[in-house]
C-alpha cells in the first residue's frame, strides 16, 4: 500500500465535437492593442447569477457557492491531518467512489460473471483481458493482472474479492509514479496554461483551482483567453468573482495571444495566473498554431514560463483522449494532466491506459460541476474506487 499523500497537495509559493470557428491566427503583434479589462470583482455577486444573454450555460457555474477557504487545507502549514482534513478526505473518497461507480460497475458485473466457473482456467483469463481492455484499462495493464493471475493463483483458483485486489494492486502500479500534486511554487507569478478539446472543463478547472489557491492566500489572476465563446469569459468572470480573483477579459473574438500579452502585465504582482483558452480540436492546425503562439508570446516575457501546461481530458470521451494527449502535448508541451467528469462514466479506467501511454503527471481529477469536485489525483485512492473497494 503506497504512503498517503495529503489531501490537497499545495505547496506555498517561496516554498464531440462542436467546433468554434476561431478566427485564423491574427498576425497582429500580441503586443499590440488587444482591448482588455482588468475586472474586479464584485463582492455581492451572487454565485450562480447568470445573465440569459451571456449565453452562460448554468451547468458551467455551477458550484456549491460556499466559502471556498472551509474546503482547502494548505500542506504546507499543516503537518498532520486534522479531524476536518481527515472527514474532508473520507467525503472525498465515498465521493470519487460513487462518481466512478459506473466505471467499476460495468468492470464488476462482467468479472463476476467469471466466476461461476470454480478455478480460473486459460479460456476465463483470455475473457478476463478482453473485459479489461473493453473497460479502457489499456492492454498493458490488462496483460499484467492475467499474467499475475495466471502466476499466483491459477492452480488454486480465485474469488473475486481476490480478484478485485490484484485489479487495484496493479492500477495502483501504473499510476502511482504519475500521481503529482500541481506544485505552484517558486516563480511568481506562476504562469499556468490550460488547453484541451471544446468542453473537456478547462474554464471550470481553472475556477476550481483559483478558488483553491486564493483560499491558500495567494494572489490570483485568471486570464480569460477564450476569447471565442463569450460565455465562456462570462463563466470565468463568475468563477473569479466567487473566489475574488482578478479576471482579464478582452473584446468579443479579440486576438488570445493579445489578451494573454495584457493578462501578462495585470499579473504581474500576482502569485499565480490561469490562463484559460478557446476548446479546440487537436485535429484543428490553424487552431493549434494559435496555441503556440500565445506559447511564444508568454516565453518572450518570461522564458521559463508557462510554468504548468495543463490538458483537460473528458473522462467520457475514452479513448479518443489518448489521441489528445498526443498532438497537445507535441503542440505547446503539456506538463500535467487533469481528467475531469469521472463521476457518471462507465469509461473512467481510460485514464489507466493514458498514464501507462503517456507518462505525463496527473494532477486532478474533477468529479462534479462544483467548487470542492477537483482534488489532487491519488492513485491509491482511484485504484480502490474503480476496483469496486
Ligand atoms: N459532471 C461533471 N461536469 C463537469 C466537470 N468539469 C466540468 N464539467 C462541466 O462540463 C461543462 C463544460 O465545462 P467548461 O469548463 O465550460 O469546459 P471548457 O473546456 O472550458 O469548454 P469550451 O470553452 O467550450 O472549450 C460544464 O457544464 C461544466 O460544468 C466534472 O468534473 N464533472
Amino acid at each position: 500500500m503506497s504512503e498517503r499523500r495529503s489531501f490537497w497537495g499545495f505547496g506555498r509559493r517561496k516554498s464531440a465535437e462542436a467546433q468554434p470557428e476561431i478566427p485564423a491566427p491574427d498576425s497582429a503583434a500580441p503586443d499590440s492593442t488587444a482591448p482588455a479589462s482588468a475586472t474586479a470583482p464584485a463582492a455581492s455577486a451572487a454565485p450562480g447569477t447568470v445573465s440569459g444573454d451571456t449565453g452562460v450555460r448554468e451547468a458551467d457555474v455551477r458550484g456549491t457557492g460556499a466559502d471556498p477557504a472551509g474546503t482547502a487545507v494548505d500542506t504546507a502549514t499543516e503537518p498532520a491531518p486534522t479531524a476536518g482534513a481527515t472527514a474532508a478526505k473520507d467525503g472525498w473518497f465515498s465521493r470519487l467512489r460513487k462518481g466512478l461507480g459506473r466505471s467499476s460497475n460495468r468492470l464488476g458485473d462482467q468479472v463476476s460473471g467469471l466466476f461461476t466457473k470454480k478455478k480460473l482456467d486459460a479460456s476465463s483469463l483470455q475473457d478476463l483481458e478482453d473485459i479489461l481492455i473493453e473497460a479502457d484499462l489499456g492492454v498493458d495493464t490488462a496483460m499484467a493482472i492475467t499474467d499475475r493471475l495466471s502466476q499466483q493463483r491459477y492452480a488454486r483458483g480465485i474469488d473475486a474479492d481476490e480478484l478485485q485486489e490484484v485489479l487495484a494492486d496493479e492500477v495502483e502500479k501504473v499510476l502511482a509514479p504519475l500521481a503529482r500534486p500541481l506544485e505552484i511554487t517558486g516563480e511568481a507569478p506562476f504562469i499556468v496554461l490550460v488547453v484541451g478539446v471544446n468542453g473537456t472543463g478547462k474554464t471550470t478547472t481553472i475556477g476550481k483551482i483559483a478558488a483553491q489557491q486564493a483560499a491558500a492566500g495567494k494572489k490570483v489572476v485568471l486570464a480569460a483567453g477564450d476569447t471565442f465563446r463569450a460565455a465562456a469569459v462570462e463563466q470565468l468572470k463568475i468563477w473569479g468573482e466567487r473566489s475574488g480573483c482578478t479576471v482579464v477579459a478582452g473584446a468579443p473574438k479579440a486576438d488570445a495571444a493579445g489578451l494573454v500579452y495584457e493578462a501578462l502585465d495585470a499579473a504581474a504582482d500576482a502569485d499565480v495566473l490561469l490562463i484559460d483558452t478557446a476548446g479546440r480540436l487537436q485535429n484543428r492546425a490553424e487552431l493549434m498554431a494559435e496555441l503556440e503562439k500565445i506559447v511564444r508570446v508568454i516565453k518572450r516575457r518570461n522564458p521559463d514560463a508557462p510554468h504548468a501546461v495543463l490538458l483537460t481530458l473528458d473522462a467520457t470521451t475514452g479513448q479518443n483522449a489518448m489521441n489528445q494527449v498526443d498532438i497537445f502535448g507535441k503542440t505547446v508541451g503539456v506538463t500535467g494532466l487533469v481528467m475531469t467528469k469521472l463521476d457518471g462514466t462507465a469509461r473512467g479506467g481510460i485514464l489507466v491506459a493514458i498514464a501507462a501511454k503517456h507518462k505525463l503527471p496527473i494532477h486532478f481529477i474533477g468529479i462534479g460541476e462544483g467548487i470542492d469536485d477537483l482534488a489532487p489525483f491519488q492513485a491509491e485512492d482511484f485504484a480502490r474506487a474503480i476496483s469496486g473497494l
